[in-house]
């Protein structure tokens, strides 16, 4: 949950307490410690817990920025001020060229990739004798404020503290803009994401970069801090660390990062000092009391430690305007056209013929039913229309363009939204930005106007149209609540509401009414009836017969991936074939 106020409360509190009498230096030196750490674990959040990226290679970024500084600063004797730009923008390119092979990997393999390019990168680092091997680099100067050299861990803390809450203050602002939900949609799978136009690899390499800038900006405060840098810092085990940081916390939390990274930096230091004295000998006993401690808590905290703590942090609602610009509606086609004209479609997987040379084609302002038995091919007909896959043989096009060979996030683009047979919501994100997906394709603010909240009006007009879309279909109360907490019926319902947030010309609904109850039902048909009065067309998939006998104009029927019947839902009603092979005669 994103709340405001609290970033301004923890800033106060933390900018204070270094410099409360009798507060150990020490402690401070930990603060500092906590502070970059946090800043890796922020972007770790946002990669693995937001973006759905796990990666166990982050201490390498973190060691692109520390050495990009070091050399800088000792060969060619710049400040650290005019290095850190120069950190970033390195390491920034670094992670474009690895982001690109890297995200495009997918499951068990993707954290396999990172842990490799960590590796690589750690002996990478060791081997080069430019960079000092692994002795590393040493007399990296220190930052200096107004002249005056910053040596102490009381004078750093303030740039720490800072760079802290510039990345959390920046970071919020951005999982709270168009594009920050265009990365929580990432999550729950990208098929979703896709259809309502969402450029997934592009929004995937963004999530990755912008995260290794942070762990950038971290190795570039370590290097002035620690005045040295060395490779064992940004090796795996760093980077294991980092991970850990993050799902101590709670990887899906902003403020779990902060938690996670104070949580592990203080642990580990404790124990170091703690367990010798107890086993009366020297060794790494803190690793495995520490691993152990980690997996034991893991079982009793799956979401990490944020959560046990939000419960006391009240959240806030969103404000939803109504007097902001509408946003621009999609120009619909003269009645009666054909919008989308199905052209002999077939599609065969390996020797399944799923769906075989279908021919339909649906008007603008008309309902059309595809029906079917179990495995008749209905989801297959809706996954070509909608460029989730891709026809063997047979055309589609949508008035009058080819849309066969176009990607999921083009075809939405041109006014094709859908729904899910099983439910595509983002459960942790709430009912009003789950619909405010749906009007991504509608908007335009970009990742910097996220970050620095420029887009506000935008926004406004989005959030606007999603609760008016929610007001349509009858969940106007639920938009604050989680989706993961609504009914499946309701869940099926904020999927139209998303889908109708497009301003589609054709709307295709995958068993809609299913899990609703007779009443909603009622007004699902009255909402559907509507839609069609004003000019859009849809597509509908549904099992409930008297909802498609009584709402649709024309029905397809589909039986073993081929056209049984079409017509009139009373000549589909009285038609033998129909009524022996999908209804066993109860028509
Ligand atoms: N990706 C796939 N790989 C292999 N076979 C598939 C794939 N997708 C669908 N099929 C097969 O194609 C046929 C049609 O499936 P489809 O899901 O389109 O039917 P349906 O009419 O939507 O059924 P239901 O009402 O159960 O959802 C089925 O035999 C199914 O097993």
């Amino acid at each position: 949950m994103l709340t405001r106020g609290l970033p301004l409360l923890f800033a106060l509190v933390m900018l204070a307490v270094p410099y409360i009498p009798g507060f150990p230096p020490f402690w401070v030196t930990l603060l500092n410690f906590i502070g970059l750490a946090s800043l890796v674990a922020i972007g770790l959040v946002v990669l693995t817990g937001v973006g759905g990226m796990t990666s166990f290679g982050q201490a390498a970024f973190v060691g692109f920025g520390a050495y990009t500084t070091a050399i800088l600063t000792t060969t060619y004797g710049l400040s650290p001020w005019v290095s850190l730009p120069v950190a970033l923008l390195f390491t920034m390119l670094a992670a474009v060229a690895i982001g690109l092979v890297t995200v495009r990997l997918s499951g068990h393999y993707l954290p396999l990739g990172t842990i490799a390019w960590g590796m690589a990168f750690f002996y990478l680092f060791g081997n080069m004798q430019s960079l000092g091997g692994f002795n590393g680099i040493s007399g990296i100067p220190p930052l200096s404020v107004a002249g005056v050299p910053l040596y102490s861990a009381h004078q750093i803390y303030p740039v720490v503290f800072v760079a802290v809450l510039l990345a959390l203050v920046l970071t919020r602002n951005l999982l709270d803009s168009r594009t920050g939900r265009a990365m929580r949609a990432l999550r729950k799978g990208t098929t979703a994401a896709e259809a309502f136009g969402i450029n997934v690899a592009r929004t995937k390499l963004a999530v990755f970069v912008y995260a290794a800038v942070l762990a950038g900006l971290s190795g570039w405060l370590f290097a002035h801090i620690q005045r040295g840098v060395t490779p064992t810092a940004f090796g795996l085990n760093a980077g294991i660390e980092y991970l850990l940081m993050a799902v101590v916390g709670g990887a899906g939390h902003l403020y779990g990062a902060l938690l996670g990274a104070g949580v592990v930096v203080i642990l580990k230091d404790q124990l170091q000092n703690i367990l010798p004295r107890l086993f009366g000998a020297g060794g790494n006993f803190e690793m495995i009391v520490f691993g152990a401690l980690l997996v034991l808590g893991l079982q009793f905290a799956r979401d990490g430690l944020w959560p046990y703590i939000a419960r006391f942090v009240p959240s806030v609602r969103r404000q939803v305007a109504s007097t902001t610009a509408a946003l621009p509606a999609t120009d619909r086609a003269p009645a009666a056209e054909v919008l989308l004209d199905v052209d002999g479609a077939t599609k065969t997987f390996g020797g399944l013929v799923a769906v075989n040379n279908i021919t339909f084609e649906v008007r603008s302002g008309e309902i059309l039913g595809l029906l079917g038995p179990n495995g008749a091919g209905k989801s297959t007909t809706f996954n070509l229309v909608t460029g989730v896959a891709q026809p063997t043989r047979g055309e589609i096009r949508l008035e009058g363009k080819r849309i066969d060979r176009l990607p999921p996030r083009l075809i939405s683009s041109l006014g094709v939204a859908r729904t899910f047979q099983h439910v595509k919501l983002v459960p942790d994100m709430t009912v009003l930005e789950n619909v405010a997906i749906g009007a991504h394709l509608r908007t335009g603010a970009g990742f910097v106007a996220g970050l620095l909240r420029a887009n506000r009006t935008e926004e406004q007009a989005i959030f606007q149209e999603a609760a008016r879309n929610l007001d349509r279909i009858g969940l106007g109360d639920e938009m604050h609540q989680l989706a993961g907490n609504l009914s499946l019926g309701s869940s099926r319902l904020v999927e139209i509401a998303r889908a109708l947030c497009l301003s589609p010309k054709l709307l295709l609904l995958d068993e809609p009414a299913a899990g609703l109850r007779r009443f909603e039902k009622e007004k699902l048909a009255r909402l559907l009836q509507g839609l069609r009065a004003e000019g859009m067309s849809i597509l509908l998939v549904e099992h409930d017969m008297e909802f498609v006998m009584g709402l649709t104009d024309r029905i397809v029927v589909l039986d073993f991936g081929t056209k049984l019947a079409e017509g009139a839902p009373v000549e589909i009603q009285n038609n033998p074939a129909v009524q022996e092979a999908y209804l066993g005669g109860v028509l």
